[in-house]
């Protein structure tokens, strides 16, 4: 059962509207997910909650589109970041019950609240996940004493061919959902609701997951056609998500605690040159099967990987490059992250004549130096590297969940 849009078509305003910084749009509290059903209707199954002790869209199941937003703050007035923020929560809560920000159809002489392109849509699972970039905490808001130690701009990578204008933010929001003007029309209205506080520094668009964050989900293919997001942490390894997702309850600092740190890294595929690749290779790169999806030392999507398995020539199964040895935890001091990725394109590199999509790749972890260890490593010696270039990167602390009545960041400027 899916939940259609409702509330503010017309210019009734509900109570409890926020105020945000210098030219910003006015959020108008909306109606209750609950109004028109009673009690004996089962609660919607395409509407994931946004109150909770970790934000959503992170360990929640991986929706099928993504839109993900940076943002540079414009403002120096702390005041206003703090109702930003405010606002956008609230904006939020209503997104992701499918209901808009504000009158589609107000007052005639003025711009509608709501940009309308979601009405009569589903609530189609939106997630809404922020997250603040190292450069939050510098003088301008009176936060360097309120940076986490281990949020640091990510050091220079090998291989490493970044664009500092896909690079980087002071803030980011991961919108997913199961459809992608869903996700587009929550990031564009916070976007607008942000005005005179925020411009987006670079935005991307996934048209398809490349993750399974739940049991309950089958593996989807990257765009090299293998199966991606078989060895990954799920919701329901409540022990890996201690271990390594959320920042702990003994950690520094108190704020981060059930939060977790988002690694993006846009990575360009050379989709032409792995095309004309052989089959062979192709599977040795990762050390799975390009169909099935089974190591190389198996035969089914989930067979046990065998990294010390030797063919009769000696030589290890999976090659010593292979992109599945060298990401292991078991070669990475146990370490794990969560991936939740998508594929993206966007049309033709002019300069080249190529295909400029990939796979951004987006991580959580409770410590962004995980991902930092095994990326170096990776970038110096991984097989797949012939076939990518890293050319985006950012990091963020994302804050634990918010519970009714708080807002993103309440811990951090409280
Ligand atoms: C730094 C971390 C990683 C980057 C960057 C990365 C890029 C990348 N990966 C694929 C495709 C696959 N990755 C797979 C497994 C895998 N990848 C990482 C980490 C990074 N990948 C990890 C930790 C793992 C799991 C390793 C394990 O425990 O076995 C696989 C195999 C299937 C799976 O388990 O998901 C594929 C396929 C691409 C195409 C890519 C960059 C474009
Ligand atoms: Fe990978």
């Amino acid at each position: 059962m899916s939940v259609s849009r409702r509330g503010f078509l017309t210019g009734a305003a509900g109570v409890g509207g926020v105020a945000v910084g210098a030219g910003a749009a006015r959020v108008l509290a909306g109606n209750d997910d609950g109004e028109t059903r009673t009690a004996a209707t089962p609660p919607p199954s395409d509407v994931v909650s946004f109150y909770g002790d970790h934000q959503a869209g992170i360990a929640t199941p991986a929706q099928e589109r993504m839109v993900f937003a940076s943002f540079d703050v414009t403002t120096t007035a702390r005041a206003d970041l703090v109702e930003l923020l405010k606002s956008w929560t609230e904006a939020g809560a209503h997104l992701v019950k499918g209901s808009p920000v504000g009158a589609v159809a107000g007052h005639p002489m003025a711009p509608p609240v709501d940009t309308g392109e979601a009405e009569g849509l589903a609530a189609a699972n939106l997630t809404l996940t922020v997250g603040f970039g190292p450069s939050l905490f510098d003088r301008r808001f009176g936060l360097e004493q309120r940076r986490p130690a281990a949020l640091r701009e990510l050091p220079a990578l090998p291989g490493d061919e970044l664009d500092p204008d896909r690079s980087g933010g002071d803030l980011c929001v991961q919108a997913c959902a199961d459809d992608a003007q869903v996700a587009f029309h929550a990031v564009r209205n916070l976007l607008r609701l942000g005005r005179g506080s925020v411009v987006m520094r670079w935005c991307q668009l996934g048209f398809g997951r490349t993750s399974t964050t739940s049991r309950s989900q089958s593996t989807p293919r990257n765009l090299m056609g293998f199966k991606d997001g078989t060895n990954n942490i799920r919701a329901e390894d409540t022990a890996d998500l201690s271990g390594f997702v959320w920042v702990g309850q003994g950690s520094e600092p108190a704020w981060m605690r059930g939060g977790t740190y988002l690694v993006a890294r846009r990575i360009r595929m050379l989709i032409e040159s792995w095309d004309r690749d052989r089959l062979e290779d192709q599977e040795a790169v990762f050390g799975r099967q390009k169909v099935g999806g089974g190591p190389l030392t198996g035969t089914n999507e989930h067979d046990k990987v065998d990294l010390a398995a030797k063919g009769p020539d000696g030589m290890p199964v999976i090659a010593t490059n292979a992109h599945i040895r060298l990401a292991a935890p078991s070669e990475n001091g146990g370490r794990k992250i969560l991936r939740r990725g998508y594929s993206f394109t966007d049309g033709m590199d002019p300069l080249t004549g190529q295909l400029d999509a990939g796979l951004f790749f987006v991580s959580f972890q409770n410590d962004p130096e995980t991902f930092v260890r095994l990326q170096r490593r990776l970038g110096a010696s991984d097989a797949l590297n012939e076939y990518i270039k890293h050319v985006g990167s950012a990091v963020f602390a994302c804050p634990p969940g918010v519970r009714p009545g708080g807002w993103w960041g309440q811990g951090l400027f409280g």
